[in-house]
């Protein structure tokens, strides 16, 4: 791991219509960090997660992914960064319900361009360490929520993204469950060197970040100090 930054937030500003969602947020992440965003309920920590990861463009700030400015670029440009470069976990997982779940492993290397018998055998391998045997055929309907977060997670991982972006990847689950998935995710991510940004309101996954950030009314207020050891 090196302290070259990853990601960049400065001044961002974003309202939807009149509400402001974003009043000047800035922080930086360093590459192979696990960042954690806490903060109350509409605070703007999904709208933040969002403008770092190229979906939202901000009305003024700046966003830098390996320092280059990216919410200048068009939504092509941004579009091609988030499918090569990124990877993503949604709460509730958000699985394509008419695909298998091996297709929906599959989905970031069909996107980039890979076969689709390669893209399937990578997708297969990752029911194993996951604890998903057997799993591979059943669609998003005959998963318990656990099962379907493991699958969105494995599918957040496989492409081998710089930086995953995680907004509430346990919300939907109980407390065992969920610290499963944090396990999963950190341990995946720590193999990997990769860049993680998770949004949470739950202290017990923040825990098993490097670094915590408070959002409050759309500013980045408080940076607690790096956990040794974790
Ligand atoms: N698509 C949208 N349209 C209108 N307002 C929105 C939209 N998305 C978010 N907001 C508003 O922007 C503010 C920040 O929302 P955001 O979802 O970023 O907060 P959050 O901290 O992630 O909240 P939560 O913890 O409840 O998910 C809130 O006032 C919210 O109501």
């Amino acid at each position: 791991m090196t302290d070259a930054i990853a990601v960049e937030a400065r001044d961002v500003v974003l309202s939807f219509g009149q509400t402001p969602a974003l009043r000047g947020a800035s922080l930086s992440v360093t590459r192979g960090e696990i960042l954690a965003i806490m903060g109350p309920s509409g605070s703007g920590k999904s709208t933040l997660l969002h403008c770092l990861a190229g979906i939202l463009v901000p009305a003024s700030g700046e966003i830098h992914v390996d320092g280059r400015r990216i919410d200048t670029l068009s939504e092509t440009a941004r579009s091609a960064l988030r499918r090569d470069r990124f990877g993503f976990v949604f709460q509730f997982g958000q699985l394509v319900p008419e695909l298998t779940a091996e297709e929906n492993i599959a989905l970031p290397l069909l996107l980039g361009g890979a076969r689709r018998t390669a893209a399937l055998a990578e997708a297969r391998t990752w029911f194993e360490p996951l604890g998903l045997d057997g799993l591979e055929r059943r669609r998003s309907g005959e998963l318990s929520g656990g099962q379907a977060q493991r699958i969105a997670l494995a599918r957040g991982l496989v492409a081998g993204p710089e930086i995953l972006f995680a907004d509430e990847p346990t919300g939907s689950l109980d407390s065992l469950t969920g610290e499963q998935i944090m396990e999963l995710l950190v341990t995946a991510a720590r193999e990997r060197g990769t860049t993680v940004i998770v949004v949470t309101h739950e202290a017990r996954v923040a825990a098993y970040a490097d670094r915590e950030i408070i959002v409050r009314d759309g500013r980045v207020t408080s940076l607690v100090p790096e956990r040794i050891g974790s």
